[in-house]
């Protein structure tokens, strides 16, 4: 793909944050690296964005991390990242930030909690064909790519109707075929923030293409550059069309971090 399909705002602003200080690219995987695919665990980042993320992450202050809804232990096994690769998971619950893990244990009555969410989503899921359910480490989410279009939205009405009569408290995050409550509520934007402290990153690049991504795109501020990947509402100021685009994207900027950073 040639960079006519990344508008000329997008490729200025790719190449002012080329010279920033210190410049984090963080990124959704599911949708953004890699094309959505009917198993989740069968999913891979596009092999011209993954060589541009090793391009950029060899380059001096430069970071590069992966911001994912995924549990860490399931985006570590799609990505095949290497270590130095930051990972948010989980959408801002658990972090992997250098050689620290932070994922904090649930405690008994969120153990108990889930539990029960389990057993509620299972058994919405057991009523419809293709519908399925996913354990994260602080919730449940119930597939439905798989689910006609009209049992799929019966089973996400009648998890939405059976979790608000059974459950106090629980964080809904809708995404595409999918619906996942937690014990926890953090979010894409935490993680962020979590990102651009560890790093100390004086300009942010974030892409994603869901709804859960609107949150890391409210925590940009000025100087950063925020992506949607595909259609829908966003807060984001640029929009590519789908993950080649973003690939090519990631190659530019590549190429203008090259030129630019200073070698100290
Ligand atoms: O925040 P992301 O990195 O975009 O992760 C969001 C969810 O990704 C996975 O589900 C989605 O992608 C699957 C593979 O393409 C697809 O089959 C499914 O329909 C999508 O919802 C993952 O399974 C979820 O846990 C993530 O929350």
């Amino acid at each position: 793909m040639g960079d006519s399909a990344i508008p000329a705002a997008l490729r200025d602003a790719l190449t002012e944050l080329g010279g920033a200080e210190h410049v984090l690219v963080a990124l959704d995987f599911d949708g953004t690296l890699a094309p959505e695919v009917d198993t989740p665990d069968e999913a891979r980042a596009l092999p011209a964005s993954a060589a541009a993320l090793r391009a950029l992450e060899a380059l001096p202050r430069t970071s590069v991390a992966l911001v994912s809804g995924r549990s860490l232990e399931s985006l570590e096994r799609v990505a095949e990242a290497p270590a130095s690769v930051l990972l948010v998971g989980s959408h801002g619950v658990e972090l992997r930030l250098g050689d620290a893990d932070r994922h904090p244990p649930l405690s008994g009555e969120e153990e108990a909690t889930a539990v029960r969410l389990e057993q509620t989503l299972r058994d919405v899921a057991d009523g419809f064909d293709g519908a399925w359910v996913e354990r994260k480490p602080a919730g449940y989410a119930l597939h439905t790519r798989l689910s006609s279009a009209d049992d799929a939205r019966a089973a996400q009405e009648l998890a939405r109707i059976r979790v608000e009569a059974a459950f106090r408290g629980l964080t809904p995050r809708v995404g595409k075929n999918v619906l996942e409550f937690a014990v926890r509520s953090a979010t894409k934007g935490d993680g962020i923030a979590a990102l651009r402290e560890f790093t100390g990153a004086t300009a942010v690049l974030y892409a994603g293409d869901d709804v859960t991504d609107e949150d890391g795109f409210r925590a940009l501020g000025a100087g950063d550059v925020g992506i949607k990947v595909g259609e829908g509402e966003t807060a984001a100021a640029f929009r590519v069309t789908g993950p080649e685009a973003m690939a090519e994207v990631l190659r530019l900027l590549a190429e203008s971090r090259a030129r630019l950073v200073l070698p100290r």
